[in-house]
């Protein structure tokens, strides 16, 4: 189906200037409550088309949303509802029976007894969540289409309370922790917080009860490779994994089609699945808990959405995202003592991010000490009187020195495809990083100017590390309220920080494209203005 986001970016007129870009994207976002899309697609469309106002409207009617009608408020939120219901095993099982939860903070002791004299429970305690609580997840009221940053439904911006799912544990659950056998996988790249993530859903499980924890290695190949066995987890071996990076698990990219995953999982009795990983990983888990629901199997599979990256959708941030961030701050800073001890010093730090420069933006803004930051969502040219190069001879001649901070995936236009994917299918990047200290040097070996180039390639660095004390207690509170979710019957759900409060999303919402900086937010302004760049198109 063509998507309302995806027809706004379906053609094109080159080369956008940075305004028109930021129009084009808040425009992107203005039609983006009533479509799911693929964000590769519009990422290399974006650039690539002024929006009209005209063609949003007829864009809005063939997606049956009429902004004349008094009702369209409603039948908005109706939609958006559906869309962010979170499925329930009722919805395959209506006769699914629930239980008191066995998940009580009053209890003396963790439950290590047989459930022979039923659950333990105390009618007393009030610390759960009411399935019907909700957290909002826009908090801002743009007056103006126009206003920085502004998300819009209609044209005139209308305010429209779009309410998800609020998580943590319920007074019911739907599954027996005796008849619970949990499995934790962990796939993609590392990313700090992992093992902090295992940890607590491990706790977590056995505070409900379960005894029978097991940790799938290397990610989804665990699941298929025969020399690669199941790792028992309990209270006492996850006891201390989180004083070091990595994952306790292990990780990888690729593996099996999703039904040899499904069989696994029967075979092994497998009823809850806790899947820690990026937007494949929540595209894998999503088929997951599809064809588990096509098998009629009573199986909870719930995401923590894991990336340094920051690439998930609709949330504050991902966890490791921050600890990435702070580990970059060594590199930056390193880059900016070369860049200034010499003459004419220009550092050139390139960063991870594979689609999205949420790395490169904050790190910057952090350090105080980039003159230019060079992300994927805002185009740049290097040449030419408003390029790169020109801005950064204006530095060298006003400053001294600079720094110059880019996101890996900035400026492929500007360098040769690899033609490459990686097990997963992700499109290897050609090494911007190296191009661009090239050019400085030629640049300036050209207009006669001397200058002493360092380019510094943090690369696994940033994420190779324990998680920082604030990603810890992101990581902890996801993790509990991953395992809440699965023993409240939810699954092909994830859990996210949305406006400082925890909440639940359908997986399908917050992989629909990976998100990105966006141009037009007072975060890229904020950035810009620090740095002091100026717009390079
Ligand atoms: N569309 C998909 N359907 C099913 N499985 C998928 C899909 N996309 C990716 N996967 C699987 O998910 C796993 C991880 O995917 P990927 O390597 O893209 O990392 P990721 O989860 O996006 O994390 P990172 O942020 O580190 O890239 C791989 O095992 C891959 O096979
Ligand atoms: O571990 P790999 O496969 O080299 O992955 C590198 C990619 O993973 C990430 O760290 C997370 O997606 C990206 O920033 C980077 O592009
Ligand atoms: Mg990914």
């Amino acid at each position: 189906m063509e998507t309302l986001s995806h027809a706004i970016t379906a053609s094109a007129s080159p080369k956008l200037s940075l305004r028109q870009n930021d129009n084009l994207s808040r425009l992107i976002r203005y039609s983006h409550g009533f479509s799911s899309l693929n964000l590769r697609t519009v990422r290399s469309q974006r650039r690539s088309r002024v929006f009209s106002k005209v063609e949003c409207d007829q864009q809005s009617s063939k997606n049956n949303i009429d902004f004349s009608e008094p009702d369209w408020k409603s039948k908005f939120q109706q939609d958006f509802e559906k869309r962010f219901n979170i499925p329930h095993i009722t919805d395959i099982f209506p006769d699914a029976h629930s239980f008191p939860s066995t998940f009580c903070l009053r209890m003396r002791t963790p439950v290590t007894e047989d459930f022979t004299e039923g659950y333990p429970s105390d009618e007393e305690w009030h610390g759960y969540i009411n399935n019907n609580d909700r957290v909002l997840l826009k908090v801002i009221h743009y007056s103006s289409t126009t206003s920085a940053g502004a998300e819009c439904i209609d044209p005139n911006c209308t305010w429209v309370e779009q309410w998800v799912h609020r998580a943590g544990p319920r007074e019911k659950i739907y599954f027996k922790p005796e008849e619970v056998k949990a499995a934790i996988v962990t796939c993609g790249g590392l990313c700090p917080g992992l093992n902090d993530v295992i940890r607590q859903i491990v706790i977590t499980l056995q505070i409900y009860g379960v005894k029978n924890i097991v940790g799938i290695p290397f990610g989804y190949r665990g699941f298929s490779d025969k020399d690669l066995a199941e790792m028992p987890l309990s209270r006492k071996v996850v006891q201390n994994i989180h004083l070091s990076g990595g994952s306790l698990l292990g990780v990888s990219r690729g593996g099996p089609p999703v039904s040899e995953i499904v069989n696994s999982m029967e075979e092994r009795g497998i009823n809850m699945l806790f899947v820690l990983g990026g937007n494949g990983t929540h595209a894998g888990a999503n088929a997951i808990h599809d064809e588990c629901r096509k098998r009629k199997l009573k199986v909870a599979v719930v995401g923590v959405p894991k990336t340094i990256d920051n690439d998930i959708l609709l949330m504050d941030k991902t966890f490791g995202f921050d600890t990435a961030v702070e580990e970059s701050q060594r590199a930056i800073n390193s880059a900016y003592i070369e860049a200034h001890s010499a003459y004419h010093g220009i550092g050139v730090v390139k960063l991870m991010g594979r689609s999205s420069g949420f790395i490169a933006m904050q790190s910057s803004l952090a350090s105080g000490q980039v003159d230019i930051c060079l992300i994927p969502e805002v185009p740049f040219n290097l040449h030419g009187p408003h390029g790169v190069l020109r801005h950064l001879k204006y530095v060298i001649e006003t400053k001294g020195s600079a720094v110059v901070c880019v996101a890996e995936g900035a400026g492929q236009n500007l360098v040769q495809k690899t033609n490459a994917t990686d097990a997963s299918g992700n499109i290897v990047f050609g090494d911007f990083g190296v191009h661009i200290q090239q050019e400085i040097k030629k640049y300036f070996k050209e207009i006669g100017i001397p200058a002493d180039v360092k380019y510094i390639d943090p690369t696994y660095m940033i994420r190779a590390c324990r998680a920082n004390a604030s990603d810890g207690i992101l990581c902890t509170v996801l993790g509990q309220n991953a395992v809440h979710g699965a023993f409240a019957g939810y699954s092909g759900i994830t859990v996210g920080i949305c406006n400082t409060h925890y909440v639940y999303f359908p997986i399908p919402e917050v992989i629909s494209h990976p998100r990105e900086v966006d141009p037009n937010s007072r975060m890229w302004h904020r950035c810009l203005t620090s740095t002091g760049q100026p717009d390079f198109v």
